[in-house]
């Protein structure tokens, strides 16, 4: 059974997991913060990497924000970014509806299930939607709504996808909009998959328990955009023109960091014990991913000789 080494307190360990890797992918919710309070050391440990040489790249499932966002987010926490430096599901959402998807207009408009930062990314890449933030849909379904939905005069015909993503204003209103585009053809995206939020030490739904509902009523499960989809690897790779052996993915979920860095073919993941998963869950026989490291925060990675 693999077993996954914890370098916590062992700083030749330490000092030799680091020396393995020229890169360092880092996933944010878990990892570096929880909600807007950064874990303690986080910036120390990302000035040690970045003074041995490390390249520092920043991959998040977090639609709710876009690049630019999160470049604001960083800096505000005394982490300098480039907003190049900076991967999140809702700016690889926003590329592969343009770049890849590229659905004849005008049925390409989106209908969006999430926050602003989907909805930045979709304009930078020109792309039409509707919903998301529109405060005109935070309110209750009215008779006159599930005529309008069931006759199709309330829906856009140039919608031909629905994109969920974490959306903290869902409601019936919209999923049932979302559900009628979908029943017309639309088709069905995901920025991520993740089934909860680490955020003050509990957890939240995430944006997997946002498209559940509609995974039910259709049978159909979304193509996911984010981690552990390759799609986001792929665009990373062509960026920084990554050595995937001299790679490694930190994190703190192993359905999503750890999968991705594995099915990615990096040379390592670390987990960090401070979000989502417990090392009980890939210490089980049936593990389906076991990091390669662990550590029980990551500030730990201090404990190296600078
Ligand atoms: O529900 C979500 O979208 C995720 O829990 C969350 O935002 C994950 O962010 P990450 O840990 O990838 O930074
Ligand atoms: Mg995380």
């Amino acid at each position: 059974m693999v077993q996954s080494k914890y370098l916590t307190g062992d700083s030749a360990a330490i000092n030799e997991f680091l020396d393995k890797f020229d890169v360092f992918l880092f996933d944010c919710d878990g990892v570096l913060w929880s909600g807007d309070r950064l874990f303690e050391g986080t910036v120390e440990t990302l000035e040690l990497l970045r003074s041995k040489g490390k390249r520092v790249v920043f991959v998040t499932n977090n639609s709710t924000k876009s690049r630019q966002d999160y470049q604001k987010k960083l800096t505000g926490m005394g982490i300098p970014s480039e907003v190049e430096e900076i991967f999140a599901s809702a700016y690889s959402s926003a590329i592969y509806i343009s770049r890849i998807l590229k659905l004849p207009e005008p049925r390409n408009k989106v209908f969006v299930l999430g926050e602003s930062g989907i909805e930045q990314e979709l304009r930078t890449e020109n792309i039409s939607f509707i919903g998301g933030t529109d405060p005109s849909l935070r309110r209750d379904i009215t008779p006159a709504d599930f005529a309008g939905l069931a006759d199709g005069s309330m829906l856009d015909s140039d919608v031909g996808i629905v994109l969920a993503g974490l959306d903290f204003h869902v409601n019936y209103l919209k999923l049932a909009m979302a559900y009628q585009y979908l029943r017309r053809g639309a088709v069905f995206l995901a920025t991520n998959l993740d089934s909860t939020l680490p955020m003050s030490h509990t957890f939240f739904p995430g944006a997997g328990s946002i498209s559940v509902p509609l995974v039910n009523m259709t049978g159909q499960k979304p193509t996911a955009l984010g981690k552990p989809s390759q799609a986001m690897m792929d665009a990373i790779e062509g960026k920084f023109r990554l050595d995937r052996a001299r790679t490694c993915m930190v994190g703190d979920r192993l359905d999503t960091d750890i999968q991705f860095g594995i099915e990615g073919g990096l040379g390592g993941t670390l987990a960090v014990l401070t979000g989502v998963s417990k090392k009980e869950q890939w210490e089980a026989e049936d593990a389906a991913f076991v990091p390669a490291y662990y550590v029980d925060k990551l500030s730990d990675l201090r404990g190296a000789s600078s």
